[in-house]
């Protein structure tokens, strides 16, 4: 058994780039010189540079709804002015800032917070809890967070059983207020605190809301000065950065938060300064881009190698494939390449499940390695463990990239796999704050170079709308339905199965 040579052997002192501390390697792409020279061209050609510097200066990039996609200024700690339409966006969210800051100092006594949101408005904020939940020396006020998006009431059950209703307070989150799950769920979890002998006047002061809609909330009974606003500027996937962020402040600290928020603008910085051939975002769309000229993919994996961020992959299939999940391009023409199938979940554990297929199967799917230089607990088994960890991640880059030949064909792996290796310095909240940038404007980069608007998502739409006619006919024991303009027979005869 013999390794096999890589087809195009970089030197790999030339493969690695580096910002904000976070190291990107793409020895393992086998993209040589004259590819990246051709990238490049690529990206000057789709105006990547000009795409940077108008989603930067607010201008209306989400053109299917006319707006801007300014979630970067939410993270502008610096508070330099950032201009929308000729007036500029920091003082409000300057005040937000002010406003989250307070309450952190105002909660005495809490011992559960409900946070309920689905989808952009979960996401982000679940991930960023549990993915600091261990770093080490994190400051924590130990309240349990709990998420609630699935309008299954099992998820309900679960938070209510465990939860403390007079010592519970409840942010509703949703940047539309009108999410059926939530708003759904919210009202089960007032009957629940009424169920539970709490005042009007506990129920009022424990209710909380963040919204780009306010009058919603204030219709559906919460305070005005519990009212946490963002804006419409902002896409539901990239807001974490806003009030959409507040359980990171209230369990970690305004400290933490700020750090997280400072971590993503040193990225931004980053993407919005960098020459092409040096920017971290521009390199991984264009090696992703690469892969499906040459190799055809269709699919890539995220595979973290720690632990904490297990929430990593299900934060990322949202941004990337609802952001860029599209067939036809700016213009309503078909798209060339759009987004691939995202998914993944934590190494080494997903090397015991799908890495067989990844190593020998007929698709070729590159990879995204992400590691952690510092192991995150400070147990005494901690440094072995992790050089296991780090050398597992190591391991499975290079097999899959030089492949194994064998006399008996199962053994052979085929190699010539692609992937990126992300290393960084260590988790807390500033280096997860610049991943997720990272990877923001990473899929931003792709939209331009696919000529994809990446900040709507109309294609969600339809299935919710589809829902409201079947729920209606969903009574069990009712006489069977017919197909109709909006049911199907197919529909129809399940329906009459659920009924039945
Ligand atoms: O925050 P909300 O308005 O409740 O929206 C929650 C989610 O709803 C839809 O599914 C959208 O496709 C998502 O982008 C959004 O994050």
């Amino acid at each position: 058994m013999t390794s096999r040579p890589l087809q195009n052997p970089d030197n790999p002192t030339n493969s690695t780039f580096t910002a904000v501390d976070v190291v990107l390697d793409t020895a393992y792409q086998h993209i040589d010189a004259a590819e990246w020279k051709k990238l490049f061209s690529v990206a000057k050609k789709s105006k990547v540079k000009e795409f940077i510097a108008d989603m930067f200066a607010g201008k209306h990039i989400n053109f299917s709804e006319d707006r801007p996609a300014l979630h970067s200024a939410l993270r502008n700690l610096p508070k330099s002015p950032v201009f929308l339409d000729g007036i500029d966006v920091m003082p409000a969210i300057a005040d937000v800032w002010r406003r989250i800051d307070a309450l952190c100092n105002k909660w005495v006594g809490v011992t559960d917070v409900i946070h309920i949101g689905i989808g952009g408005s979960d996401f982000g904020p679940r991930l960023a809890i549990e993915a600091l939940a261990h770093v080490p020396g994190i400051e924590s006020r130990g309240m349990r967070m709990h998420f609630l998006a699935n309008i299954d009431t099992a998820e309900l059950a679960r938070i209510l059983d465990r939860a403390q209703p007079n010592s519970t307070r409840v942010i509703i989150v949703s940047k539309s207020f009108t999410t059926l799950e939530t708003t759904m769920n919210a009202k089960a979890v007032v009957n629940w605190l009424k169920d539970n002998d709490c005042t009007k006047g506990q129920i009022t002061n424990s209710l909380f809301a963040v919204t780009a809609n306010v009058p919603a909330a204030k219709e559906f009974g919460i305070e005005e000065d519990n009212i946490y606003p963002f804006w419409d500027w902002v896409g539901g996937r990239y807001s974490v950065w806003s009030a959409v962020g507040l359980p990171i402040a209230l369990q970690y600290g305004f400290k933490t938060f700020e750090e997280f928020l400072a971590g993503a603008h040193a990225m931004d910085l980053h993407f919005k300064n960098a020459p092409l051939e040096e920017n971290l975002p521009v390199i991984m769309a264009l090696a992703l881009l690469h892969q499906q000229q040459k190799q055809g993919i269709t699919a890539y994996a995220a595979i973290p190698y720690a632990d904490a961020l297990d929430a990593f992959p299900k934060w990322l299939q949202q941004l990337d494939m609802e952001s860029n999940g599209k067939s036809v391009d700016r213009n309503g023409k078909p798209v060339k390449y759009s987004s691939p199938v995202v998914f993944g979940s934590t190494g080494s554990n997903a090397q015991h499940s799908y890495f067989q297929l990844l190593h020998q199967g007929p698709d070729i799917i590159p990879i995204d390695f992400i590691a952690v230089r510092k192991p995150m607990s400070e147990r005494p088994e901690a440094i072995a463990h992790h050089r296991i960890l780090l050398a597992n991640c190591l391991a499975q880059a290079q097999a899959l990239a030089h492949g194994k030949t064998a006399d008996n064909p199962n053994h052979v792996y085929p190699g010539n796999r692609p992937s990126n290796l992300l290393l960084l310095p260590e988790l807390n909240a500033f280096y997860l704050g610049a991943l997720l940038a990272l990877y923001e404007n990473r899929a931003a980069t792709l939209g331009a170079l696919w000529n994809i608007n990446s900040f709507d998502q109309p294609g969600v739409e339809y299935g919710k709308v589809l829902a409201k006619p079947i729920e209606k006919a969903l009574v069990s024991g009712s006489d069977p339905i017919q197909a109709n303009d909006d049911i199907d027979a197919v529909t129809a005869a399940r329906i009459n199965l659920l009924n039945s």
